[in-house]
């Protein structure tokens, strides 16, 4: 670090968002970016380069290992592994632009089995991260699960990435398929990495904010204090200073840094001899964590030979209420929601949005289908119950307190009292897997439900309720709404109170976006890019609508029949790599197309020598 340094942005956390952020920021090479990350640099460790393996960074040095409070909401009350108005000013047109912008989409091979048709004009094809459809052996899920949703009356549309997101398919993942690794901002880091003007601290844990004014009116920071984590310096504190201080620590890290800060709910921070220097109570709020089925409710007898290199999964079926509830549960449900005007714990804003998505059919829960481990998991989307997360102790190194509050909302259906989001994800998954369960041709290759979809809803939702718990998908904390209604920032992802501190990370998304936050994180960066550089005039013309590519100039993924690290039989074991041959070919060099330059250089410089 340089001392004497004022850099033009200082982020705290080098995560999906912050990273990203930093790197389209520095772009521009006369702004110089600092990013603390807590972290170590994981960008040679398979768990994470490697799809397959995801989930196994779990337990970890990369894992924060923060457990949720114990949740009274949940079976046997146990404690979940959490890892760590209107929307003002952001819209639809806003954030599919940006999620173009941050995608460098590679079209699946003709030959590739199972592929959706990819309509090009709702992909992008110069960002960063690089996102194609698996290549995949899926016949279950093409030849069995697609025709059994579209005989029981379900929709299995086309290219979800134009908005039109109701029904089963499968999504693109972002993976680069030059060499089938995990493309995120890590490996779109590896690219950019001699920029001179980008500087990455690993190790550097940051505690709060240093503050140049504090005097009445909003405040403006100077910086930010962190640790040294490695052991090099002895755990002493060090400073960095910027004009702008950008807090992309997530869901767990951004929230305690403002309190620890002074900005926050003085009754939290009073006790803990913490001088409360913006009285903003929404700081911690509006957590939460769509509720997921753990288990795997349908069972098949279908045997696959994986031939290598496979990754299975991401047939994702997104159900609004109307299509997942029978008429009766939809209409007593419809008749809670209308006479309720309020809900304790959830923002009137808030709740006026889950409404306008119940009424006008949007997805509200999702029933995943991951193959390689067969499974096929429905959990709610858009959850009412939000929690908080806060700090409990004055020890800038002690975890947070995360509350989701699962299962806290309670409803009247009928003349019944329930947990609203059990009870939808119960009676909404009963009612879809009867009717997968009973249409062909996927009834044919069925030889279980468990729970046994014939249960009573009573016996079925305590089933449920015995098996269902994160989904990993918690955002808020930090929500982008107007102050008075329960807002911490600003649609400039400003915080209220402050000239100087922003937030982007999935802890200021409003609501629980209807699918998996990561590809949403990184648009919300590329959007955050572009108000920084409008802000500070850094960029004089930004195009905001990118030109949309059509099918003839478009990338094609071409699998190379390289042998992967790790292949898994059909149970999603894995299995010796020496045998496997892929049935996918095709040479890299295709990828060398113009204005995919960019993508040529990530994956030269981001993966050669990883598998
Ligand atoms: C096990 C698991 C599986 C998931 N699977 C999926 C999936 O399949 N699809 C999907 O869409 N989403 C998935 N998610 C969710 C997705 O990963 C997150 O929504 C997304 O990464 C959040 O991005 P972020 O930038 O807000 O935070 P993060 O990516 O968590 O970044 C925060 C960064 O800040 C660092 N940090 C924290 N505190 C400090 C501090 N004090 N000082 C310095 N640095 C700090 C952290 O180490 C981290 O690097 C999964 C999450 C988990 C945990």
């Amino acid at each position: 670090q340089n001392t004497t340094q004022v850099y033009d942005y200082a982020i705290a956390g080098a995560g999906t968002a912050g990273l990203l952020l930093a790197i389209v920021l520095t772009e521009n090479p006369s702004i110089n970016v600092a990013v603390l990350e807590a972290g170590s640099d994981g960008r040679t460790n398979p768990n994470i380069t490697i799809p397959e393996l995801r989930g196994d960074i779990i337990d970890t040095e990369y894992d924060w290992d923060y457990y949720s409070t114990v949740q009274p909401g949940l079976y046997r009350n146990r404690s979940q592994a959490v890892n760590r108005g209107k929307t003002i000013g952001w819209n639809w047109e806003t954030l599919s632009t940006a999620f173009r912008e941050s995608e460098m989409f590679f079209a699946p091979p003709a030959n590739a089995s199972s592929a959706e048709d990819p309509d090009p004009a709702n992909h992008g094809y110069s960002g960063y991260i690089c996102s194609t459809l698996q290549r995949s052996v899926l016949s279950l899920l093409s030849d069995y699960v697609t025709p059994a949703l579209l005989n029981a009356g379900y929709a299995v549309p086309g290219d979800r990435n134009g908005g039109n997101v109701t029904g089963a398919g499968f999504l693109p993942l972002a993976i680069c398929p030059g060499n089938y690794t995990r493309s995120y901002a890590g490996s779109a880091y590896t690219a950019v990495q001699d920029r001179k003007n980008l500087h990455l601290y690993t190790n550097a844990q940051v505690t709060n904010i240093s503050w140049a004014s504090t005097s009445s009116g909003n405040i403006t920071a100077r910086g930010l204090n962190y640790v040294d984590t490695s052991g090099r310096t002895s755990n002493i504190s060090l400073s960095i200073q910027a004009d702008e201080i950008i807090l992309s620590a997530g869901i767990a890290g951004s929230p305690p840094i403002l309190e620890r800060s002074g900005i926050g709910n003085p009754d939290i921070l009073m006790p803990l001899n913490i001088t409360p220097l913006v009285n903003l109570s929404s700081v911690g709020t509006g957590l939460r964590d769509p509720l997921m089925m753990q288990y795997q409710p349908l069972q098949y007898n279908f045997s696959v030979e994986f031939t290598g290199g496979e990754y299975a999964q991401n047939y994702i079926d997104l159900r609004p209420a109307q299509d997942v509830l029978s008429p009766s549960d939809y209409n007593a449900a419809s008749t809670w929601l209308n006479s309720t005007a309020s809900i304790p714990g959830l923002e009137d804003a808030q709740f006026t949005v889950f409404k306008h998505l119940w009424y006008t059919r949007q997805p509200l829960i999702e029933m995943a289908w991951q193959y390689s481990s067969t499974q096929s998991m429905p959990y709610t989307l858009v959850p009412l119950s939000q929690g908080t997360v806060h700090i409990n102790s004055s020890d800038p190194m002690a975890a947070p307190v995360i509350n989701p509050n699962y299962n806290s909302v309670t409803a009247i259906i009928g003349n019944e009292t329930v947990p609203w989001d059990l009870w939808f994800l119960s009676r909404a998954s009963q009612f879809y897997i009867n009717e997968l369960a009973s249409s062909a041709p996927f009834s044919d290759v069925l030889t279980k439900t468990d729970p046994d979809h014939n249960l009573s809803p009573a016996d079925y939702q305590q089933a449920v309720f015995e098996r269902s718990g994160t989904s990993q998908h918690l955002t808020g904390g930090l929500p982008m709404l107007s102050r008075a209604a329960g807002g911490a920032v600003d649609a400039k992802m400003l915080v209220y109170g402050t000239r100087n501190v922003r937030v982007v990370d999935g802890s200021i998304f409003p609501y629980q976006p209807s699918a998996h936050p990561m590809g949403l994180t990184y648009a919300m960066a590329v959007h955050a890019a572009k108000i920084l550089q409008q802000i500070k005039g850094s960029k004089v013309t930004y195009t905001e609508e990118p030109a949309r590519s059509n099918s003839s100039s478009n990338a094609t993924a071409s699998f190379p029949n390289v042998a992967p690290t790790v292949t898994y039989n059909a149970k999603g074991s894995a299995v010796p790599a020496s045998s496997s041959v892929t049935t996918f070919t095709g040479g890299a060099e295709k990828m060398e197309v113009g204005r995919w330059m960019v993508g040529g250089i990530v994956i030269a410089l981001g993966w050669s020598g990883s598998m």
